[in-house]
């Protein structure tokens, strides 16, 4: 595609210069000269530049407002998403021409007189953001909901996730569509001639009018427009580029001198040496030992969706420093105990604190909890690291840009010194030469580890892992086993989802068994996997062993062997 452009490019302008110098040597063919001096005539470059002023107002007003219309679209609030759908259906219903005359001839009736070239802005402004409201709406609808999910867990609020995850990902879905909208627009501004715009078509059908030299005047016409639209061609392929995580990949290469520092051992936060980095992100040393200090207390915690109760009363208390494995059959209701905890989900009764508060709920008295306004201040003030089972990394960023986001945009940390952290904490999970690739360059296991450190420069308190092990081939589990492990070992306090028995049974401190919304069973992974109960965390247990047996794989170590983080 490149090469092509590239030719195109290379064609137009060989062709520019023969005829300018064709031009100059008389070379040029009479009829031809006669259309290159109308391209070249004041007369009509004037109403090309009035097609467009039209055009460029319209489309930056336009998309303002389709962007607007798109988000009531998408709007959880009926009245503002039917009021948007009644706007696009009715301008999109109409012809353009009948609502600029209405503009033109109509509105004076009611007192608001306009020109004709602001009429023409504001008609086309009007038409154009229903249109564009559907294109980026469709652009943001492309966009994977996890990765929404993943920005709301770092507390990024929802024009946050909008401008820096949602709309530079929807751009390359957006853009052709956008592009074929300008393009349309200039052709299109002719119909402005109805209300006496003098535009160039209008201005060309007067020169004809004058000494009907259709072909000439009307090619001359056509020129000016191909020379035009060309241009918008050109800015959507650069565009287009700009928002290719490939292409642009290419042109961020150029950063290794940082991988190369750290290659040789000289990376890191200056004055910083070994695990020092790690007691820095988690505060106080003395924080990490375990103790008997509840941090995360659920008490009756209920949840349904619709008429289905997905947990039916949960109490549970995680120590400071504890690491408790969840277990339980799929649609246990685990996966929603843990966005619960961090408020990705609302509670329906009961309540959960972390370190004896509430993460974006207050009480009424009588009321129960209700969510306060600014939930994503409140989720980034908990300070939670999440990991989801599908990594959720966001896919325009590379490994590194993907660690910094959060730290740089919602805690307002400096980028520089953000990147050296982020740099350091590649390292411990083994990535030390993928700080530059994007996600879809990584393996699952490899991808799995940057979801981890992203979650680990927030300077987590809780860190919360919902199956991490779950989406990944038998021999990556290993690699990402290793990195919980080293945390636990660093007296990280942790809730885990998995199923990997061997992997809980040695680092856990409880583990959880949990069946239709309840908990079964708990306690020392001795006692709870080597010896349960409750029939059914026997039978659940006796399940995973068959499957365990299925997959004859070892746990594999990492390509590059995360380092240790150390007590
Ligand atoms: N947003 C939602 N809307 C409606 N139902 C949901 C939603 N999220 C989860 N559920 C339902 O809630 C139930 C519990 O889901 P959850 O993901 O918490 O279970 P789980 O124990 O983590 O299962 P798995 O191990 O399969 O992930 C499932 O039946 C699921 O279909």
């Amino acid at each position: 595609m490149q090469a092509y452009t590239t030719w195109a490019g290379v064609v137009a302008f060989a062709a520019a210069i023969a005829v300018a110098l064709g031009w100059r040597a008389n070379w040029v063919p009479a009829p031809l000269m006669e259309v290159l001096s109308y391209v070249s005539s004041g007369f009509l470059l004037d109403g090309a530049l009035t097609a467009l002023e039209i055009a460029a107002l319209a489309m930056i007003g336009g998309i303002l407002l389709g962007l607007l219309l798109a988000l009531m679209r998408l709007s959880s609030m009926a009245p503002i998403r039917g009021t948007a759908w009644l706007y696009i259906w009715f301008i999109r219903g109409t012809p353009l021409i009948l609502q600029l005359v209405f503009l033109y001839d109509a509105l004076p009736l009611f007192g608001i007189k306009l020109d004709s070239f602001t009429t023409a802005v504001v008609g086309f402004t009007l038409n154009e953001a229903a249109f564009s409201a559907e294109i980026i709406r469709g652009g943001i609808l492309s966009v994977d909901r996890k990765q929404s999910l993943a920005a709301a867990s770092f507390g990024m609020s929802a024009f946050l996730t909008l401008r820096r995850i949602i709309l530079p990902q929807a751009m390359r879905a957006i853009l052709p569509g956008m592009a074929n909208q300008t393009i349309s627009m200039i052709k299109g501004t002719s119909i402005a001639s109805v209300i006496f715009v003098n535009e160039l078509t209008f201005r060309s059908q007067q020169i004809v009018g004058q000494n009907f030299k259709f072909f000439t005047v009307f090619a001359a016409a056509g020129i000016i427009y191909l020379i035009m639209t060309s241009v918008v061609a050109m800015a959507q392929f650069y565009l287009e580029r700009h928002y290719n995580p490939e292409a642009a990949g290419k042109s961020r290469a150029g950063v290794p001198p940082a991988i190369a520092a750290v290659d040789n051992g000289v990376a890191g936060i200056p004055g910083e040496s070994g695990t020092a980095w790690m007691d820095r992100l988690q505060g106080d040393p003395a924080d990490r030992s375990p103790g008997d200090e509840p941090f995360v207390v659920c008490r009756n915690v209920q949840k349904s969706y619709g008429d289905k109760e997905i947990l039916r009363g949960i109490d549970l208390t995680v120590r400071r420093g504890e690491v408790v494995v969840l277990m339980g059959p799929s649609g246990s209701g685990k996966s929603t105990l843990l966005r619960l905890v961090n408020h990705l989900e609302t509670l329906d009764w009961g309540e959960i604190t972390v370190d004896g508060k509430y993460v974006g709920y207050k009480k009424v008295i009588g009321d129960g909890l209700k969510p306060i306004r600014n939930v994503a201040k409140a989720r980034a003030d908990a300070r939670i690291g999440m990991v989801f089972q599908h990594f959720n990394l966001f896919d325009h960023l590379t490994a590194l840009e993907n660690i910094i986001e959060a730290p740089v945009h919602v805690y307002g940390e400096e980028t520089e010194k953000m990147r050296a952290l982020a740099r350091n904490l590649l390292r411990a999970v083994g990535l030390t030469s993928h700080a530059d690739h994007f996600p879809h360059r990584l393996s699952g296991g490899q991808q799995q580890r940057v979801a981890i450190a992203r979650a680990l420069a927030i300077s987590p308190r809780l860190m919360l892992f919902d199956e991490p092990t779950s989406a990944l081939d038998p021999e990556l589990v290993g690699e990402v086993l290793a990195v919980i492990r080293r945390l636990a070992e660093a007296g990280m306090t942790m809730i885990v989802v998995t199923h990997e028995v061997r992997f809980a049974r040695e680092v856990a401190d409880r583990v959880i068994f949990m069946d239709e919304g309840l908990i079964v069973e708990q306690g020392p992974p001795e006692v709870v996997l080597d010896h349960p109960k409750h029939e059914r965390t026997q039978r659940f247990l006796r399940m995973v062993e068959q499957a365990d047996d299925l997959m004859t794989a070892p746990l594999a170590q990492p390509a590059e062997a995360p380092r240790s983080f150390g007590k």
